[in-house]
């Protein structure tokens, strides 16, 4: 088994005494800069005057420009959107990063594609969170944390490592497992899974599900309670026990349902999809498909996302939702703050 490294496994002095620059404060960011915070570290958040600043400041953090942020600071934790990294770097945190400086990204992007090319004389390392960034903060108020993914790219001072898992247990990681990887690795596999299976796949399987229960008659509502509610109910058993726990607690005739009829949806076939999925991923073809849409200011994307949010799971959900008070999403969505950054 892979070596993962917990909480008192860590030594993080070598955190102390220095200055932590967190470069954004959406999704991670915020997570980031309060988890570091209340774990007692020295941290300043670089961003540009608007909607996140704002916040920082209402949330008590020390709030600077991106080049004062980062010409202070001995680590330099990058999140921005992966689209817009690579402008900001050359602009804002290039001309201010010193010899000796820790340049460091919660996703490999943009130093795997080579879209950031960081100077030699500063370290380069990932701490990637498996989680989305609101449930890096909630986990860590709770006591608790997410894994993480820590990998080193470049050590010009022989302590990139240490600072790495320092930072790791920092934002709660140490609390959930901490395990090494590499830009490549990190960069693929999480390109992949979002792609073919957290987010992707998912969101595909779930409509697919409602649309073929809707057209063939059956209640809008009865489909959104089915595939999609109830989901988040057979994940958390997932989450808990794995896939033995899940098939524990439903019926056995969900169970015969899971292993005679699953393979007929999700297969052979769909997993020749998921192989091409990666290597379009591992070929870099789907970072190059991406860097060129931003270029472009996304027509696709903006096209996919409006009819997407169009689609009658959508309206019938907001309707089902309101109905139940103790279902809220805990932030706004990205939508409701119009800009990018939803803390
Ligand atoms: N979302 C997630 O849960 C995960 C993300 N990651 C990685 O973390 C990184 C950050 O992603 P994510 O948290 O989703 O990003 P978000 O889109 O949530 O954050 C955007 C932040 O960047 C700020 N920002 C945007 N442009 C600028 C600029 N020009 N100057 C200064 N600040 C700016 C925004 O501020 P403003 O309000 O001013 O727009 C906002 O605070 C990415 O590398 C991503 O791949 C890794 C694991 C999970
Ligand atoms: C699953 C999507 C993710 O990779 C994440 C939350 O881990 C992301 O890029 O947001
Ligand atoms: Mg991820
Ligand atoms: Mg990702």
């Amino acid at each position: 088994m892979a070596k993962v490294l917990y909480h008192n496994d860590i030594q993080d002095e070598v955190l102390k005494g220095k200055k932590v620059a967190v470069v954004g404060y959406g999704s991670q960011g915020h997570a980031h800069a309060l988890n570091l915070k209340e774990s007692g570290f020295d941290v300043v958040v670089g961003l540009r005057r608007g909607k996140s600043w704002d916040k920082a400041e209402e949330d008590g953090m020390n709030v600077k420009s991106v080049p004062e942020a980062v010409a202070e600071a001995d680590v330099v934790m990058v999140l921005l959107p992966d689209e817009l990294q690579t402008k900001v770097y050359e602009e804002q945190i290039k001309p201010n990063l010193e010899a000796g400086n820790a340049l460091a990204f919660a996703h490999g992007f943009n130093i795997h594609f080579n879209q950031i090319v960081p100077p030699s004389n500063v370290d380069v390392f990932l701490v990637a969170p498996k989680a989305p960034g609101h449930l890096v903060r909630r986990t860590f108020e709770e006591g608790a944390g997410v894994p993480s993914l820590y990998g080193v790219y470049q050590d010009v001072t022989g302590e990139a490592a240490s600072v790495a898992l320092a930072y790791a247990k920092a934002i709660g990681s140490g609390r959930a497992g901490i395990l090494e990887t590499t830009f490549q690795e990190e960069t693929e596999t999480d390109l992949f899974g979002e792609q073919a299976v957290l987010c992707g796949g998912l969101s595909n399987l779930v409509k697919s599900g409602f649309e073929t229960l809707t057209e063939a008659g059956y209640q809008p509502e009865v489909a959104y309670f089915e595939c999609l509610h109830e989901l988040k109910l057979i994940v958390d058993l997932m989450y808990e026990g794995g896939l033995e726990y899940m098939r524990y607690s439903i019926s056995d005739t969900a169970q015969w349902g899971d292993f005679v009829s699953g393979p007929k949806v999700v297969n052979e076939e769909t997993k020749e999809r998921m192989k091409e999925v990666l290597s379009d991923i591992q070929t870099g073809a789907f970072a190059k498909g991406w860097i060129l849409e931003n270029q472009a200011n996304r027509p696709q994307f903006n096209a996919i996302n409006d009819k997407e949010s169009k689609h009658q799971i959508e309206e019938v959900g907001k309707e089902l939702r309101a109905l139940m008070p103790f279902v809220k999403k805990s932030t706004k969505s990205k939508k409701e703050v119009v800009t990018h950054g939803s803390n």
